[in-house]
């Protein structure tokens, strides 16, 4: 098959790497895989050395720390408690509870269960854990029957395409987000539920590959640090390189870096970056059993490897230039079929007429031997490894154009 899909977004140098395959006959590499240590408590004396060569050495502009996690539900969620524990150390002045705080954060209520939230926005998807399920807004079924918090959500902007021909309302409509967001702010505030945080996705991926300009984001950073609130870069799907930039948000060109930056996916191991002022007080309280895993980390450190020495992030913008050019001509050949090709390296997607219609086009596909991917209510993502080249992208074009021709 070829894998346009690549389990999610989730494999970063196709399947059976023999970079990989070699990490696996590595004798020295055996106790790493049947030991698996909690790395919160006893980490491998190597440990913290080791993610230097690794994490440490894609760390985001002005992000230092990192903390490794399992998945990316459970970056979001951890990142979420960092969050909160550092405003309300702020608010406190020091870290410090009273008696009140303690005894009553144990029955959860206030104070020691503080009434704070989250700002997150329509059509993003940040996990299916309690916290992160309050910060998704993409499908009915995801969330029905689940209890939700009380936290704000924001429009996010829903842009007319062609970008080009559209730029007036389209900034008229990211204006009116961001004020939106701005409104909502005060308004959570006012409630007594403040917002101690801001995450979003550089491209809302489940919710249908939706963009904003770069403009856009970098107002909304702003917003969050007028308001006090920590800026939190959800980049498990967008994250790894195949928008054609490790991280996607360093298309923005930030001047104030953000707070946060998750992970997952394409970097095999889950986890978050953050500012030093986000480090908890005490050890144990961002904890769970195994928090991360070395193993997944010795494959990222040398996926890190491969990325560098065969210039797969320019790959990834060559591939990606022949991708969307692609997808603008199937879309002129199939205007009742296909419109809103869009896309940033291979980080690709294009809308079709209906859900049915899309979901018959994938499975169309796949029994032509590609594999894709839907998301939102009808569109179909593209997320082929980095190592996806120029004429594997010629291929899957040929053979989509195929299954276009018999729908
Ligand atoms: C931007 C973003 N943030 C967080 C997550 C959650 O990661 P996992 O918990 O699935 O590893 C994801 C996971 N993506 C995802 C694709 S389908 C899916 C699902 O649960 O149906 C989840 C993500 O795309």
């Amino acid at each position: 098959m070829l894998d346009v899909y690549t389990q999610i977004a989730s494999i970063p140098i196709g399947y059976n790497h023999p970079a990989l395959m070699k990490i696996m006959m590595n004798p020295h590499n055996l106790s790493s895989f049947v030991n698996r240590p909690a790395l919160g408590m006893l980490p491998p004396r190597m440990f913290p050395e080791k993610l230097l060569d690794g994490l440490i050495s894609v760390a985001p502009k002005g992000l230092k720390r990192v903390q490794t996690m399992a998945c990316g539900s459970c970056s979001n969620e951890n990142a979420y408690k960092a969050i909160f524990i550092w405003y309300r150390t702020k608010q406190r002045g020091h870290s410090n509870p009273t008696p009140e705080e303690s005894a009553t954060s144990v029955i959860n209520q206030a104070p020691g269960c503080p009434d704070l939230s989250i700002l997150s926005f329509m059509g993003g998807f940040h996990g299916r854990t309690l916290g992160c399920l309050s910060t998704t807004h993409t499908k009915a079924i995801q969330k029905l029957d689940v209890p939700s918090f009380d936290w704000p959500a924001a429009p996010f902007p829903k842009l007319r395409y062609p970008l080009a021909q559209y730029e007036r309302e389209n900034a008229q409509e990211e204006k009116r987000c961001l004020e939106e967001v701005e409104d909502l702010i005060v308004k959570w505030e006012k409630k007594g539920k403040p917002v101690a945080g801001i995450v979003i996705e550089p491209i809302q991926a489940e919710g249908g590959d939706n963009y904003a300009s770069f403009d856009f984001f970098r107002k909304l950073r702003a917003i969050a640090k007028k308001h006090g609130s920590a800026f939190l870069v959800d980049e498990v799907q967008t994250g790894g390189g195949s928008t054609g930039l490790f991280w996607a948000h360093q298309h923005w060109g930030l001047d104030d870096p953000a707070d946060m930056v998750t992970f997952s996916k394409k970097l095999l191991i889950g986890g978050y970056f953050y500012k030093d002022e986000f480090e908890p007080d005490k050890p144990m309280r961002i904890f769970n059993t195994w928090m991360g895993d070395p193993a997944k980390n010795m494959f990222l450190t040398e996926v890190l490897k491969v990325i560098r020495e065969e210039n797969l992030l320019e790959q990834v913008k060559r591939t990606g230039h022949v991708m969307l050019n692609g997808l603008y001509e199937l879309q002129a050949r199939y205007p009742h079929l296909l419109s809103k090709a869009r896309g940033l390296g291979t980080f690709c997607a294009i809308d079709v007429k209906d859900e049915d219609t899309r979901n018959k086009l994938i499975l169309k596909a796949r029994n032509k031997g590609v594999v894709l991917g839907g998301c939102g209510n009808q569109s179909i993502r593209f997320r082929p490894a980095l190592v996806f080249k120029e004429h594997h992208a010629q291929l899957f074009l040929n053979i989509f154009n195929d299954a276009l021709a018999d729908m």
